[in-house]
């Protein structure tokens, strides 16, 4: 028998499992590793985050992803050699983190690699009836990542979410679900990176199949290119400094919201190939406001994103709903952002995730860990059975080291 499936099959029985979770995401600022342990699984998983840090990505890596990152069209050459260069950078960049943590890599069970989304095409979004199918694409190849750390690993977790009938993401609730519900109230984990999402999780014991996660438009994705635009020194309007002294406008921000996507059913996904810079310039020539300055423009970014999330939570819970909310991601640190959450969710409570034991900035990275776990060890996530869009199935593909 190959002993890469007894290795897998002895990791499924043990008690615990030492897992690294990955993500890097739409803000191409860097790979986020986190180095977990993993007690159990389901509902009894208990997680210890052993290790956290962000490898930066730096301008050369940044630009690499661009070439490719939510076009339409690219040359399939650079498609190709992307996406093992990205799966050895991602291996190497784990190298160095347990390096400096001092942990030999056969000291680590798995790894659970997200790879870096280049592409994501709901049918809602891509509207082609040729291929009448939601997609997506992640880049960074798990056998590379195998084979150059020799830890067996799971990877490219979105296409069975697909394949089940999901649109590939969010993914949030299955480990939302397992690791942050609570007995003693409903919560709303929200996650506020490139683009903005949040779990809705019912109190654990209750009926699983209501929870679920959807995206609700932009987060910082918009924010981010419109600094790099005017400031290209700066990667983001720190603490919110530049939007906090501008004005909204409010025919730039009705047109902003304009998109069918804000009315459209929940749960659904989106991406920086619908909320790019030629959304916000399309949205500016119809409202005349091409020539606003880069404060303006930002308080209203500011304010369109943290409508998005308002709107979305409506939806659900009708007006003026009254939920504890756990914010995670970068958006959680700018308090521009923040307060006009405040202002069109009076009703909610909120918090970060570090109140509920979970470092914000490591959420993602410790979901997919999460994921990788019940895939190991677990059942099919039962996490929104029944819900449409929102599949019970485990995910990730298994890469062995040799
Ligand atoms: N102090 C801060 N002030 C304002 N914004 C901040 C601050 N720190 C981080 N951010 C924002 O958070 C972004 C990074 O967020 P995060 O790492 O959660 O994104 P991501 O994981 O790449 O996105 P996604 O969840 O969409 O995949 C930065 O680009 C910036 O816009
Ligand atoms: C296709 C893709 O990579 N989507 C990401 C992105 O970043 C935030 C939001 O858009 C979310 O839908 C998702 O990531 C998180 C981890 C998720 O699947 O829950």
């Amino acid at each position: 028998m190959n002993q890469q499936l007894v290795r897998l099959y002895q990791l499924a029985q043990q008690p615990s499992r030492r897992i690294i979770g990955l993500m890097s995401g739409t803000s191409l600022d860097g790979l986020d590793v986190a180095l977990c342990r993993l007690h159990g699984h389901g509902t009894s998983t208990r997680l210890e985050l052993e290790h956290f840090a962000t490898v930066p990505y730096d301008d050369d890596v940044r630009h690499r992803i661009r070439q490719v990152f939510a076009r339409e069209q690219v040359s399939l050459e650079y498609l190709t050699l992307l996406n093992p260069w990205l799966g050895h950078l991602h291996a190497d960049m784990i190298l160095q983190c347990l390096q400096q943590w001092q942990v030999a890599p056969r000291e680590v069970d798995l790894i659970a690699s997200h790879g870096q989304t280049v592409y994501h095409a709901p049918q809602h979004q891509h509207q082609r009836p040729d291929f009448p199918l939601n997609a997506t694409l992640q880049l960074g190849d798990g056998d590379h990542v195998a084979v150059r750390t020799g830890i067996i690993t799971l990877s490219d977790f979105r296409q069975k979410h697909i394949a089940a009938g999901g649109e590939g993401a969010p993914l949030a609730a299955y480990g939302d679900y397992l690791l942050l519900s609570s007995p003693h109230e409903e919560r709303l984990l929200l996650n506020l990176g490139g683009i903005a999402n949040f779990t809705y999780l019912p109190r654990t014991g209750q009926d699983a199949s209501t929870a679920f996660s959807t995206d609700t438009g932009p987060g910082n994705t918009l924010l981010d290119a419109t600094v790099r635009q005017h400031r290209p020194e700066l990667a983001y309007d720190e603490d919110g400094r530049l939007a906090s002294t501008g004005q909204v406008h409010e025919g730039l921000l009705a047109e902003l919201l304009g998109h069918p996507f804000f009315a459209a059913a929940l749960p659904k996904t989106t991406g920086p190939e619908l909320f790019s810079p030629a959304y916000l310039q399309q949205a500016q020539e119809r409202s005349n406001t091409t020539g606003l300055g880069l404060e303006d423009t930002l308080a209203t970014l500011t304010e369109f994103s943290a409508l998005g999330v308002a709107r979305a939570a409506t939806q659900v819970f009708g007006p003026r709903p009254a939920l504890a909310v756990y914010a995670s991601g970068g958006g959680a640190h700018n308090p521009a952002l923040q307060a006009a959450l405040r202002r069109h969710l009076p009703n909610c409570r909120f918090d970060t995730t570090e109140t509920l034991g979970v470092l914000p900035d490591a959420k993602e990275a410790i979901l997919f860990a999460l994921l990788a776990n019940e895939a190991v060890a677990g059942q099919p996530v039962s996490i929104g059975a029944g819900r449409q869009r929102v599949p019970a199935v485990s995910m990730g593909k298994i890469s062995f080291p040799g």
